[in-house]
């Protein structure tokens, strides 16, 4: 391959690594499932137990295991049409395949430099720390065969990911009687704790802030040349923890109650805090919101998360060849939708604590310790 092949357009790096959240394939796995995800952790056990019946709703298997893959082989094509040499490999933080696993296997490929995507958009603790502690752990197990590992940066404001999910909603509104025009787009993310959001803001625009970028930049994007008359709104999903901590709030639950009684009769559910219908979507949103939608009369319909759309999966490849350039010392400007610029390659120090404040020396890849 010479220098300025298609397929050297990822050089330096010799393997791509989707690094996920992972989830039970089945009853057995769930509670070791949960212990894993909860490790240290303030979770009561009734939270738990709670969980553990959504898993129970699909046969304790979770969607996002089959989601990764299909989502890993969306990019293989994707790479591939574009004539450019990149392995991908799977590994998660949670449940088999672990990232450690994976890339002992990658190394025995020869794999020296991988690239990561994490496939949560927006930064904060949960979606970007928390994997960055998880890689360096991966690392330092492997010691003297760890491979060098880079992480494409948070794209919540990626234009193949915010377009994916408007055009999801313009379908999604399409379905409404009367269409958008006279609805509300209830855009949902997961919630976090109030700690944790204020954590995320410190070094960079917060969680929510993200959120609410994405979701005007959507606005825009749907109010167009038509300029149907519709309201949105951004509420949460899936709280846990202590009931006495805060967490972002309204829940989408109480924000639909709310909504009916102040007249609203047709709304798009928009998931765009999470990139495929796993748990959280197929349980907290296609089970309980749609049902409490109902039961207040109100005409919902769930938008698509991105998925394996085209916009989405050429946006990620867009991004890995954009960090690649940079990694050989070229030119490359970062290339966003709406009002922030991107993250940086590598995060700041004091970005993205779990808790605002709190230093806690636990190592991390692609940052500072502090
Ligand atoms: C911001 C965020 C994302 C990013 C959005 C994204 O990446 O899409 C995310 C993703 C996910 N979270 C997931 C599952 C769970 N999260 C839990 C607990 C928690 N999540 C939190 C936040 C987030 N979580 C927080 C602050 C907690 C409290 C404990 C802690 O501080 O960590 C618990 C414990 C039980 C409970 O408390 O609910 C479970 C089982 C799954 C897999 C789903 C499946 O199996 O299909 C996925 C993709
Ligand atoms: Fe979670």
């Amino acid at each position: 391959m010479t220098e300025n092949s298609p397929a050297a357009l990822a050089a330096p790096y010799d393997a791509l690594l989707l690094c996920s959240f992972g989830g039970p394939n089945g009853p057995d796995d769930v509670l070791p499932f949960l212990r894993n995800v909860t490790v240290g952790k303030n979770i009561p056990e009734d939270r738990l137990v709670e969980v553990g019946e959504h898993y129970g709703h699909f046969g304790g298997k979770s969607p996002i295991n089959e989601q990764n893959l299909d989502l890993l082989q969306a990019l293989q094509a994707e790479l591939g049409r574009r004539g450019i040499e990149l392995p991908v490999v799977w590994g998660n933080r949670n449940w088999h395949p672990y990232t450690v696993d994976t890339l002992r296997d990658a190394v025995a490929f020869g794999a020296k430099r991988v690239l990561t995507i994490v496939t949560s958009a927006y930064a904060s603790y949960s979606g970007s720390r928390q994997y960055r502690e998880h890689l360096a752990a991966a690392v330092a197990e492997l010691g003297d065969a760890a491979p060098e590992i880079d992480i494409v940066r948070p794209f919540f404001n990626d234009p193949g990911f915010v377009m994916a999910n408007a055009d999801a909603i313009a379908e999604a509104a399409a379905q409404l009687d009367g269409g958008l025009a006279g609805a509300h787009i209830v855009y949902v993310t997961h919630s976090i704790p109030d700690t944790m959001q204020d954590a995320s803001a410190e070094t960079g625009p917060g969680y929510r802030e993200q959120h609410e970028d994405v979701l005007a930049t959507i606005n825009a994007f749907l109010t167009g040349d038509v300029a149907p008359t519709f309201e949105s709104s951004l509420a949460y999903c899936s709280r846990s923890g202590d009931p006495r901590t805060p967490w972002l709030e309204p829940d989408v639950n109480d924000h639909l109650e709310e909504l009916a009684k102040q007249g609203v009769r047709k709304v798009v559910i928009a998931p765009i805090g999470f990139i495929s219908d796993h748990m959280e979507v197929a349980f907290d949103l296609d089970t309980e919101a749609l049902e409490t939608a109902e039961e207040h009369g109100i005409q919902a319909v769930r938008a698509d998360t991105v998925g394996v759309r085209d916009k989405f999966v050429a946006g990620l490849v867009d991004l890995i060849v954009e960090r690649a350039a940079r990694e050989r010392g070229e030119e490359a400007t970062p290339v966003t939708v709406g009002e922030f610029p991107a993250l940086p390659d590598v995060a700041p120090p004091g970005s993205c604590r779990m808790r605002h404040g709190e230093v806690t020396g636990i190592p991390v890849l692609a940052g500072a310790e502090d």
